[in-house]
């Protein structure tokens, strides 16, 4: 979620009278969604928009708190949202249980109001730090785009997803042509400039929700491209090397022109358990490397016969 946006409650509860008086206690200041049993919460959870905070009543019918804390924390996306546990006055060893299992916090029943929304005050505040902090690591400082670390996680979770739907996944590796002599010539500063006003425009060009461009280092970005295949990404890469063109930035030391351009190393495969997802990069970047030596700003595709991958 964005940090600034009203933070979303989720309170599951097989007694719908304990749901009605925490929800109406918390509606004034946060996004409050239900569910009356653990199946139920574990669908919201996993939902498209994961919920800031659980709380989470420990008896119910069908799967338990406990077990739905432990699905919780077996899944990357939702494992560190925070539980506050719901036990009875007499529930000791049930809240010793739960803090041991990851939950945050426990609250007890009979609720006292007051009480409750300083325990969910505290545990939000906690989470709003930590969407904060999860968020700076994964932005370069310069750009202000994703980072190295955040593409390596999105390279990982696409080649996943893509595994699972077979469908093909496309990699454009992008380097800057010349910087050296543009740093070494206008100096650090400006080419600073050059490389935020360079992914600015790679950002703004990419148009679909799952298209991922980071800094990848240096005066390098990469794209990735999931459910494209090698046509579609080609036509991607051509747009993203115009935008850079018409941006016409003067670069009087760049061999290809007299401005600022890039050139471009595009591979795709349909990803398998087999293979390694290190090998489409490494593709993207040898496509990269002939794209320099064949005179740069350009993109230099695997061809669309060569499936390597097979
Ligand atoms: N200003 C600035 N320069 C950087 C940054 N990171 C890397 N560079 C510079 O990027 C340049 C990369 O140069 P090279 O890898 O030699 O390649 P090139 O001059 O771009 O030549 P080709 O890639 O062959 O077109 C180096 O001079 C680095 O110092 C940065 O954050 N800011």
């Amino acid at each position: 979620m964005s940090v600034t946006a009203k933070q979303t409650i989720l309170i599951v509860d097989d007694e719908p009278l304990n749901i009605k008086v925490l929800g109406q206690a918390l509606s004034g200041s946060y996004r409050v969604k239900t569910a009356i049993n653990g199946t139920r919460a574990l669908e919201i959870a996993q939902g498209e928009e994961t919920p800031d905070l659980l709380l989470l009543d420990i008896q119910m019918p069908d799967i338990d708190g406990y077990e739905v804390l432990l699905a919780l924390k077996q899944s990357d996306r939702t494992k560190s949202i925070p539980v506050i546990f719901i036990t009875g006055r007499d529930g000791a060893e049930d809240e010793a249980r739960g803090l041991e299992l990851g939950a945050m916090d426990y609250i007890t029943k009979p609720f006292n109001i007051p009480v409750v929304m300083a325990r969910v005050r505290n545990q939000l505040a906690l989470k709003q730090k930590a969407d904060l902090l999860e968020k700076l690591v994964s932005i370069d400082g310069l750009t202000e785009i994703p980072n190295r670390r955040a593409f390596d996680e999105a390279f990982i979770r696409e080649w996943r997803r893509c595994t699972r739907a077979q469908a093909p996944l496309s990699m454009i590796m992008i380097d800057i042509d010349c910087f050296k002599p543009y740093n070494d010539n206008y100096g650090h500063s400006k080419g600073d400039e050059v490389l935020k006003k360079v992914a600015e425009r790679l950002s703004n060009e990419l148009k679909r929700g799952g298209d991922f461009v980071a800094r990848y280092g240096g005066e390098e970005f990469v794209v990735i491209l999931p459910e494209t295949e090698i046509h579609s990404a080609v036509y991607v890469a051509e747009s993203l090397r115009n935008t850079i063109v018409e941006a016409q930035i003067p670069h009087k030391y760049n061999l290809a022109a007299d401005f600022v351009t890039i050139s471009l190393g595009l591979a795709y495969c349909i990803p398998r358990e087999d293979l390694e997802p290190i090998t489409l990069q490494n593709k993207a970047d040898k496509m990269l490397y002939r794209a320099k030596n064949e005179g740069r700003n350009q993109v230099v595709a695997v061809p669309a016969d060569d499936n390597w991958f097979d």
